[in-house]
């Protein structure tokens, strides 16, 4: 092909180009590296690229022959003619070797190995035809290049692709400073105006603007600063053709293909990846290792996720649902856990809808009680009416008796008397007599056509309203039955939901133990977090590290911190008995992690914050929230929202409960009630404190919320507490040179800290004695650490250098801790017949 056509027609020299497509279109098979999305967005080779450092033999006469074949093949059979998809890119091909390798370094063939897929049903061109016709390329560019450069010298060569603005992307090769554009029959100079006509793809994560560095392209000096692009491939989709992709960014999930309608890098959506060859088999291979998954598509984004590394997809999968999906779905059990975890948040779907139904029906009802009540209006007026005609007829009748008297008289009258002379002209007319008589029949008559009339109308607004009633008993009784389906559903859904819930908690740990560095760390900070679960202390003799549920480093927000803890305060709502503690030396932040400042609260604040929200949630549950706040100082109690917050507590248990009597508990609704309670007993707290000459972090901050719950609809009673505790620092004795009342002090937090892991130690051994009385504070915390609750435990410690041994011991209680194994939570329920079931 002539340059000059080249330049003016792109389109034209993309038809031309059809044979060379689909050649390079078979190339991609053998030269890529499949690291793409599938075959989708295919990784090419770096080595590919890499520019040769010699030219290399390519048997001439094995080109010549292959390129006449290769032309006759190409007429011969219409696959390879058919017309070239419009948007497809044109890639260079890769020259092969006598083996068809496309490896550079074994065969020391210059090509532009880019990589291209195309759908195998549509017929690829044989692996000896890629040969014949890469080889006949190279022997065209060769002899191309060898006119242009000295005879027999070594030739740098640098290759780049070229994307034209209607599309098509070329493949071009730089030699000498000379830009070439490879063509069906061989490199062609690269035409001028073609700068302005696109742009250069780079090996960069940008795709060169090519515009802006038209001038620097056209002439190259440096071979190696040519672009090599391993993130352009293209891809067949099935009803769409041919079109390119580009990976814009390391990930491959995030790849894109060139729309050339809208001229755009669009999204590669999912489905088309699902029946790209390459992710089948890979989702072949996954389903194979592991049967129990059955959903492809599922399988498809998880390979997008993992970069299409299928091993690593079966590993994550292991990992979160363990061996059972080595077994098929049907007889995995475990498996069926998962799918009941999907199959709940349909339920869950479903119960929205069943609300809304029933939302629907009691409008419904509502209508037809309005009706029901204008009908019993209308039957009421009619009624009245009734009555007003009946006694109307009634008058009309007695009218017409007194009217028929006078003329029975009158006639009796006349009939009597014999007149003898001339007859005495009679009082009463007897014509207008006779017509009040006629005048009175008639009306008589009609006034009886018309009760008739309005009787057989009343007989018919009767019968209509009987059926009208008893149609309405009936919806009322079938929307009584549709009700109570409902509520069993419902409280079946609830049910399920929570006990989920609860299975997904249990299976992270009764017991979570999350640390957190102090912020403002010093730059000679003894503390790294090398990743979320390890925290790492540089010590003299070496670094020791030490593993948590999470670890927060020193940057950590509050609303992080936060977050860890939000899934067991939906549980108090359940009714489990919840805690949340903060442990560690002064000073390392344990109350600005639970209380925090105004502006930016800690754990205590978000707490509330968040039962409320959930409680608010649950409209068929009536929630009861109560608060109390007390500290254990030298192993004796406060209550701090008391009027006399020095008044001592003893500690009473019965049963299961434990309970202090004469503690003082105030009822709460809203969130200010409840800071406005906190502020409360910190007030009282410093009051105390003040007296009695201690700092507040000598003593422990116990600060207790009580939910109760009532649902309307099942009748369960529930009740959760939240207790959230800040804890006294746990520095040593020796270190702080305590002495008289401080030694008191110090003596007593020791002992209840000590307790407190002694506890932490029987729990972790299954011991059948947990020594739970062996000081106030753990006595105090055992419904919230012994077998039916959940705890959360923060370790704080110091970055400081100066508190390295604090902080090894605190880090040391953390993580012996995280050891223990609480039993199987169970929920604070009881079951009691309610007045509103009826509802
Ligand atoms: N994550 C953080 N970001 C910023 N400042 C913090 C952070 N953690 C703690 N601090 C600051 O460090 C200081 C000590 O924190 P805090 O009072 O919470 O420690 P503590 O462990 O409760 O001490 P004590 O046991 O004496 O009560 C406070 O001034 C607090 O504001």
């Amino acid at each position: 092909m002539g340059s000059g056509a080249s330049a003016s027609d792109p389109r034209k020299d993309a038809s031309e180009d059809t044979a060379l497509r689909q050649q390079t279109t078979a190339d991609a098979g053998q030269s890529t590296s499949h690291k793409g999305a599938g075959g989708a967005t295919r990784r090419i080779e770096k080595e590919g690229k890499a520019v040769p450092s010699e030219n290399p033999p390519v048997p001439e006469d094995r080109d010549v022959e292959s390129g006449e074949r290769n032309t006759q093949e190409r007429e011969e059979d219409p696959k390879l003619n058919q017309k070239p998809p419009t948007q497809g890119p044109v890639q260079a091909s890769a020259a092969k070797d006598e083996t068809g390798s496309s490896d550079l370094h074994e065969g020391s063939t210059p090509s532009s190995c880019t990589a291209v897929d195309v759908d195998s049903s549509n017929g690829s061109i044989s692996e000896r035809e890629e040969n014949e016709n890469s080889a006949e390329l190279n022997k065209n560019f060769k002899s191309t290049s060898n006119e242009s450069a000295a005879e027999n010298e070594e030739t740098p060569l640098a290759f780049e692709s070229f994307l034209h603005h209607n599309g098509l992307l070329y493949c071009c090769v730089i030699q000498h400073g000379h830009r070439m554009y490879v063509d069906s029959k061989g490199p062609v100079p690269f035409p001028a105006q073609w700068y302005d006509q696109g742009r250069f793809l780079s090996g960069s994560n940008e795709v060169t603007d090519q515009a802006e560095n038209s001038q620097n392209n056209r002439y190259v000096n440096n071979t190696t600063s040519v672009a090599e692009d391993d993130r352009a491939g293209v891809v067949y989709i099935h009803g769409k053709g041919t079109v390119m992709t580009y990976m814009f960014e390391e990930r491959v999930n995030i790849c894109r293909y060139y729309d050339i309608q809208s001229g755009l890098w669009l999204l590669l959506p999912l489905e088309w990846e699902m029946n790209i060859d390459f992710v089948k088999e890979c989702v072949k291979k996954i389903k194979d290792t592991l049967p129990g998954l059955t959903d492809q598509k599922e399988i498809t984004a998880a390979l997008r996720q993992c970069n299409y590394d299928p091993d690593e997809v079966v590993s994550i999968y292991l990992t979160i649902f363990g061996d059972s999906l080595f077994q098929s779905a049907a007889k995995a059990q475990t498996y069926s856990e998962l799918n009941s975890f999907r199959n709940h948040l349909q339920k869950d779907r479903t119960i929205e809808d069943l609300k809304q139904k029933l939302n629907t029906k009691e409008n419904e009802l509502e209508k037809v009680f309005q009706k029901n009540s204008y009908l019993a209006r209308d039957t009421q007026y009619l009624a009245d009416m009734v009555q007003h005609l009946n006694q109307r007829v009634a008058e009309l009748e007695a009218d017409k008796q007194q009217a028929m008297e006078k003329i029975r008289a009158l006639l009796n009258r006349r009939s009597t008397k014999v007149p003898e002379k001339e007859p005495p002209k009679p009082s009463v007319d007897l014509r207008q007599v006779s017509h009040l008589t006629r005048d009175l029949n008639i009306s008589n008559k009609q006034l009886g056509a018309t009760v008739r009339h309005v009787l057989v109308d009343l007989q018919n607004h009767f019968q209509q309203l009987k059926e009208l009633v008893e149609r309405m008993t009936q919806a009322e009784q079938h929307r009584v039955t549709e009700q109570e389906e409902l509520r069993s559903l419902y409280m079946k859904e609830a049910l399920e939901r929570k006990t989920l819930y609860n299975k997904l908690l249990e299976l992270q740990g009764n017991i979570r133990v999350f640390c957190r560095c102090r912020g403002n760390a010093p730059s000679n900070s003894c503390l790294e977090v090398p990743s979320e679960q390890d925290i790492v202390v540089n010590q003299k003799a070496g670094k020791k590290k030490f593993h948590f549920d999470r670890v927060y480093s020193s940057t950590s927000t509050q609303e992080h911190i936060f977050e860890g803890t939000m899934p067991i305060i939906t549980s108090c709502v359940d009714g489990y008995n919840v805690c949340i503690l903060a442990y560690g030396q002064t000073g390392s932040g344990k109350t600005y992690t639970m209380m925090g400042p105004k502006n930016n609260p800690g754990v205590n604040v978000r707490s509330v914050r968040q039962l409320l929200s959930i409680c608010k949630k649950r409209e068929n549950v009536t929630y009861t929230l109560k608060v109390s706040m007390l500290e254990i100082y030298n192993d004796s109690l406060n209550d701090l929202l008391a009027k006399n917050p020095n008044s001592h507590l003893d500690i009473r248990t019965q049963g299961k409960s434990v309970t202090v009597p004469g503690l003082t508990q105030a009822e709460v609704k809203t969130e200010d009630d409840i800071l406005h309670v906190m502020e409360m007993g910190e007030k009282n707290r410093k009051i105390a404190s003040t007296k009695m000459n201690i700092e507040s972090s000598r003593s422990h901050l116990i600060l207790t919320l009580t939910v109760l719950g009532a649902d309307a609809v099942s009748g369960v009673t529930t009740q959760g507490t939240l207790t959230l505790c800040d804890l006294a620092g746990s520095e040593r004795i020796s270190k702080t040179e305590a002495k008289g009342q401080r030694l008191v002090e110090a003596a007593a937090i020791n002992k209840s800290l000590t307790a407190l892991g002694q506890v932490f130690s029987a729990l972790k051994c299954n011991a059948i004695h947990v020594p739970f009385r062996n000081s106030k504070l753990t006595h105090l915390l055992q419904p919230c650490l012994c077998g039916d609750a959940k705890a959360c435990v923060f370790v704080n410690v110091s970055p400081d250098p100066l508190n390295i041994t604090e902080t090894l011991s605190s880090l040391q209680f953390g993580s012996s801790i995280r050891q223990v194994a609480l039993g199987k939570a169970t929920q604070n329920v009881s079951s009691t017949p309610t007045t509103k079931q009826d509802k």
